[in-house]
């Protein structure tokens, strides 16, 4: 009787697919696959797979760019069967996302294998996803953003925080389940406001000492608990630089996977002109520098990666196309172009 509803109800769920756009379409697909481990199973059966070692992406490099290679279910298995890996390893891929034809992507960490043995298979190499990131197209780099993110989260949330007991993850590896209590554990992100501060004719661009020579960014910072976003835009300003917000409109928000999981929430903000002094907080940043449209606007032209110059310093560089630092500072420029002079 199960077995001829499920039928049922996934020839409706395909004949109202077909109606519907395909947007809504694949966002249906991913709810069904989320709430229904033997749909998933399906499809982790016909589905690709983005692979991960120790959270380590694989890429391939083509030229100067790095790609993110779809492994599909029975090359995986094939892999598996050499390596002498039982089949059932499919099982612990997170769903990350699918196609417009509905064909589902999962991440598999393979971390239990011994890496180079991969690689060589593989041709190509785990590489850590940050140095990874500004040779990523966007696509790329917010599907492996999410997949590292949520392997992450399934690897440090194994135990029930309140019984101790494993908690299992169902088969899309949307949530975990504590069977002893019935506790469902869900995947989190820290909300994290990242604003770009302007004077009205200039921008403010910070690094921290840990960033690559000569990149500067927007000021970040996490949100604490009972805080506003524009309690922490104020608060984050002031702390970080010395400097107490005028005006703050909000702008994009975009998935991020470092340090674990965390929400960006874009801002911008102005401050008054006569107190715009930057006071650097030594203990979270390196350095905090107003910036003119020219140099940003040259700036946005460079390759992003270090650039000595023949003084020794390095030239101002900006985070990749896709990162929402990028984006505010893009915005920014645009503003700055359409103001009258
Ligand atoms: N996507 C982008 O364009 C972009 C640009 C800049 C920064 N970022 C990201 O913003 C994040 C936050 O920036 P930041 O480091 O300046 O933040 P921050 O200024 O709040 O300082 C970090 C410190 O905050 C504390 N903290 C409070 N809550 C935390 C939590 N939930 N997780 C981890 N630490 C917490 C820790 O002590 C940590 O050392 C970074 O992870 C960075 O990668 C993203
Ligand atoms: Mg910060």
């Amino acid at each position: 009787m199960a077995m001829l509803y499920q039928a049922v109800y996934r020839r409706a769920s395909f004949l109202w697919c077909r109606l519907h756009s395909t947007y809504v379409r694949k966002m249906r697909y991913l709810f069904e696959l989320k709430e229904d481990d033997g749909l998933c199973r399906q499809a982790q059966n016909s589905g690709t797979f983005y692979l991960f070692h120790n959270l380590f992406p694989f890429l391939q490099k083509v030229g100067s760019k790095h790609l993110a290679p779809q492994i599909s279910a029975s090359e995986l298995k094939r892999i598996l069967k050499k390596f002498k890996q039982n089949k059932q390893k499919l099982e612990d891929s997170v769903l990350i996302g699918c196609s417009d034809e509905c064909m589902a992507y999962f991440a598999l960490d393979l971390g239990s294998l011994e890496k180079m043995d991969i690689e060589s298979e593989l041709k190509g190499s785990f590489t850590e996803l940050w140095k990874a990131f500004f040779q990523l197209d966007g696509k790329d780099a917010s599907l492996l953003s999410l997949a590292q993110a949520l392997l992450r989260w399934h690897d440090t949330h194994k135990y029930c925080s309140k019984t101790g007991q494993p908690t299992q993850k169902n088969l899309a590896g949307s949530k975990r389940v504590c069977h002893t209590n019935g506790i469902i554990y869900y995947p989190q992100m820290s909300p994290v406001v990242i604003t770009l501060v302007s004077d009205g004719s200039r921008c403010l661009l910070a690094r921290q000492a840990s960033f690559p020579q000569g990149m500067y960014s927007a000021l970040a910072g996490f949100c604490d608990v009972g805080e506003t976003l524009e309690e922490t835009v104020r608060r984050e300003v002031a702390e970080e630089v010395g400097l107490e917000v005028k005006s703050m409109w909000y702008s994009a928000s975009q998935h991020w996977p470092f340090p674990n999981s965390s929400l960006m929430i874009a801002c911008h903000a102005t401050v008054w002109p006569q107190q715009n002094e930057i006071r650097v907080n030594k203990l979270e940043l390196e350095a905090a520098t107003w910036f003119s449209l020219e140099e940003v606007v040259e700036a946005l032209r460079r390759e992003p990666r270090p650039l000595k110059q023949e003084d020794g310093r390095f030239s101002l560089w900006l985070p990749p196309k896709w990162a929402i630092a990028h984006q505010l500072i893009q915005e920014w420029v645009k503003q700055q172009s359409n103001m009258p002079a």
